[in-house]
């Protein structure tokens, strides 16, 4: 076969240094028909107030506790938390000794408690519908939860996520996030420290750094930026239009930030968040997280740390379809027919003004 190779016509992959791993990409097949499920929409024209919300100010929760009257943002301990702050501790090594039993099957106690962050009394607001202030108080929130737990637990990590749209599984529509603090790193940042880890005994830099030096070099892939974050989406991108905010200077967690970063963080999140909801004209669904220093980290964690969020959304192909990582994605590898490009292209062309606001 003569002539070049596209990367917009010829299959390939692309390699993830931060995971050490590839996703399949089949540019030549975006025109494919769907016969396949179709997501419901987010109905839209939610009260300000609901009785019945399990997070609304002054309500009371599913297990008896009532939540104040909060007028910014809300904490309180998860009433169904994934893990126990008390329990035996439990740790079986799965050291390579003669026992096949040890050997193979390896477990650990985990403890931890998990947090409920509400973003706002206002039962119908998202993110990209807040203000700028509104966002920095949710930073600020996060902030202190994480100096909180810094200072008060020896657990390892906080996870702060948020899980928004009933397709990700999101059990309530108030504006809400989580944050689970436990006592042992998960994996997937240990795969990133690992990662960066090597990256930085190799070359002497940040992975991070440096990538987001190559991406401003040549920002086909960025979607927008300000003086302190870039939002991109990765070269070796899984979902459609996942994305990922990157700190321009290499920052470790929030409680580095300046007051300046800050407030950029903020308006960096407004401003990816609006393009998402006005990519589909639809409440664009997501998982999103921080990856940030442990709070309690060991030996040379915290100076690898570089903080970035996650944006991992389903939808694929309008507001009703979304991808679906399954077959070979999960026997062999993740795939995806959009490219990451094509995808950024996509969020840079959408306007910056939300459609419910215009
Ligand atoms: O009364 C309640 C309802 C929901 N929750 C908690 O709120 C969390 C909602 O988060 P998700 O929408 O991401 O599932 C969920 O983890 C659930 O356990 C309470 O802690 N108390
Ligand atoms: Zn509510």
């Amino acid at each position: 076969m003569t002539g070049t190779f596209d990367f917009n016509n010829d299959s390939h992959r692309r390699y993830n240094p931060l995971t050490d791993s590839w996703v399949l990409v089949s540019p030549h097949r975006t025109q494919r028909p769907w016969q396949g499920q179709q997501e419901k929409t987010s109905a839209g024209g939610l009260p300000e107030y609901d009785s019945a919300c399990y997070l609304c100010p002054g309500n009371t929760r599913a297990t008896g506790p009532v939540n104040p009257k909060y007028k910014s943002t809300f904490v309180f301990v998860n009433d169904y938390a994934a893990v126990k702050v008390d329990q035996p501790p439990y740790e079986q090594s799965g050291s390579g000794d003669d026992d096949l039993k040890a050997r193979l099957l390896h477990a650990q106690g985990t403890r931890g408690t998990c947090f409920v962050i509400c973003f706002s009394p206002k039962h119908n607001v998202t993110l990209p519908l807040m203000s700028v202030p509104e966002i920095e108080n949710v930073l600020e929130t996060w902030t202190a939860l994480y100096d909180k737990l810094k200072t008060e637990t020896t657990f390892r990590y906080l996870q702060i996520f948020e899980n928004k749209g009933a397709v990700m599984g999101c059990s309530n529509p108030h504006p809400h996030c989580q944050a689970w603090c436990i006592e042992t790193l998960p994996s997937e940042p240990a795969k990133e420290f690992t990662s960066l880890r090597s990256y930085n005994a190799k070359h002497g830099t940040c992975l991070l750094c440096d990538y987001a030096k190559v991406e401003q070099q040549d920002p086909i892939r960025i979607v927008v930026q300000n003086e302190s974050f870039l939002a991109l989406v990765p070269f070796w991108a899984v979902w459609p239009f996942e994305t990922l905010i990157l700190a321009k200077s290499h920052t470790a967690s929030l409680v580095d930030f300046s007051p300046k970063q800050k407030t950029d963080l903020a308006d960096l999140i407004h401003k990816l968040t609006i393009r998402y909801d006005n990519l589909f004209q639809t409440s664009f669904p997501y998982s999103m997280g921080l990856h940030q220093a442990p709070i309690n980290p060991v030996e040379d964690e915290t100076q690898l740390s570089h903080f970035h969020m996650h944006f991992y959304p389903p939808l694929l192909r309008g507001a009703t379809v979304r991808k679906f990582l399954v077959g070979f994605e999960m026997l062999g590898e993740p795939q995806r027919d959009l490219t990451a490009e094509q995808a950024a292209d996509r969020i840079r062309a959408v306007e910056e003004v939300h459609y419910l606001l215009k």
